[in-house]
């Protein structure tokens, strides 16, 4: 009798990850945006609905402090897709943030995107300016931010894309001027609502290693930052806790990565010079695939009734010996970065 698998129910800690990717244009950007304060009405924050816990930023906390705001959680379709377990767990995020509202969103959803536009529609109304609504928004890198102003644009004013959307963090780094998203309409008064789209802050240093890998992962740190056969390793860890059955095409349920890109080399074709398998290119592809929805949908956070309490507690007072490791670790990045472009 075949003998049944066992997931592992922990993942190696990773001591020699680096913790940082807090980048030059990450700094000015939050800066700005600090100085931009005054005129903005609303900032709408997003954050990574497959990692709702680490891809909150705390330096939004300090920096943007003092004007209201609407968390957004961005790439639903990845990470849910209306079991009830994912809608328990929708109630429990919403929990963190009673009595504030909160919005999940897959940016191709007409229904998520109109929903957002309506909240942003009646914010507008109720907080009349005369010269219209500026929003400001937030988050980490590669959360969807240009994709989703240039849902609502499209949704809004029925405009083509205003700024540029990647699959690699970083795509925007300046801060643009507002876009439209509703027009103003002098029948009743209300003046137009234009978003500030930003660029994507990294936090300046990552506690704990399996963070960063979630946000690795996630697509918030460039991939050249952290080795692709680690973080398929992570992705098979979290895909065996859901299904082992997902890479079945390739291989039978295994805690072995080396195992499953070997397969999906040669299932793939991955093979390079004397049929020798290409496992970087096989634990790329297979990243890649589970960004794009094609490997699982599940999120990576443990999603609890005091989550986001314990968390915010964790990130109280970074310390002086983790600022100093912060700023270490963010030069050792930035060298790697210029090393893996040749710059
Ligand atoms: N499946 C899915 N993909 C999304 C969604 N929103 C954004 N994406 C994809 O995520 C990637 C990053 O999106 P961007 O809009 O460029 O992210 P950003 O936050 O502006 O990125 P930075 O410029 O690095 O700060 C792109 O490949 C988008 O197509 C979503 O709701 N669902």
């Amino acid at each position: 009798m075949a003998t049944s698998f066992i997931p592992r129910a922990v993942f190696p800690n990773q001591l020699n990850l680096p913790r940082s990717y807090y980048l030059g244009h990450h700094a000015s950007g939050l800066s700005k945006m600090k100085s931009m304060l005054s005129s903005i009405d609303l900032i709408i924050e997003c954050r990574d609905y497959r990692v709702p816990l680490t891809s909150r930023n705390p330096l939004f906390e300090g920096s943007l402090a003092g004007r209201e705001r609407l968390v957004v959680y961005t790439k639903r379709d990845l990470g849910s897709k209306d079991r009830p377990a994912d809608r328990e767990r929708e109630s429990i995020i919403k929990g963190w943030h009673a009595p504030a509202p909160i919005l999940f969103s897959n940016h191709k959803s007409k229904k998520d995107v109109t929903t957002i536009l309506n909240y942003a529609k009646d914010y507008a109304a109720y907080n009349h300016s005369l010269t219209g609504s500026r929003m400001l928004v937030v988050g980490m890198p590669n959360v969807g931010k240009s994709s989703l102003l240039n849902a609502l644009r499209m949704a809004g004013v029925n405009r083509g894309k205003a700024a540029f959307t990647g699959a690699q963090p970083g795509i925007t780094r300046k801060i643009a001027s507002g876009v439209k998203i509703i027009d103003p309409d002098p029948e009743t008064d209300q003046e137009g609502v234009y978003l500030v789209d930003t660029p994507g802050v990294f936090v300046p240093f990552v506690p704990d290693a399996e963070a960063m890998l979630k946000l690795a992962l996630c697509g918030s740190v460039k991939d050249t930052i952290i080795a692709p056969t680690t973080l398929a390793d992570y992705l098979l860890f979290h895909i065996n806790k859901n299904n082992p059955k997902l890479y079945q095409e390739y291989a039978p349920p295994t805690n072995e990565i080396s195992t499953l890109l070997d397969a999906i080399c040669r299932k793939t074709g991955r093979l390079g010079k004397g049929g020798v398998p290409d496992i970087e290119a096989a634990a790329l592809w297979m990243i890649q695939r589970w960004r794009q929805g094609n490997l699982g949908t599940f999120m990576l956070d443990d999603v609890e009734k005091d989550g986001l309490e314990k968390k915010m507690r964790e990130e109280v007072g970074l310390s002086l010996s983790q600022a100093k490791k912060a700023k270490k670790e963010a030069q050792r990045v930035r060298t790697k970065l210029r090393v893996a472009e040749g710059v």
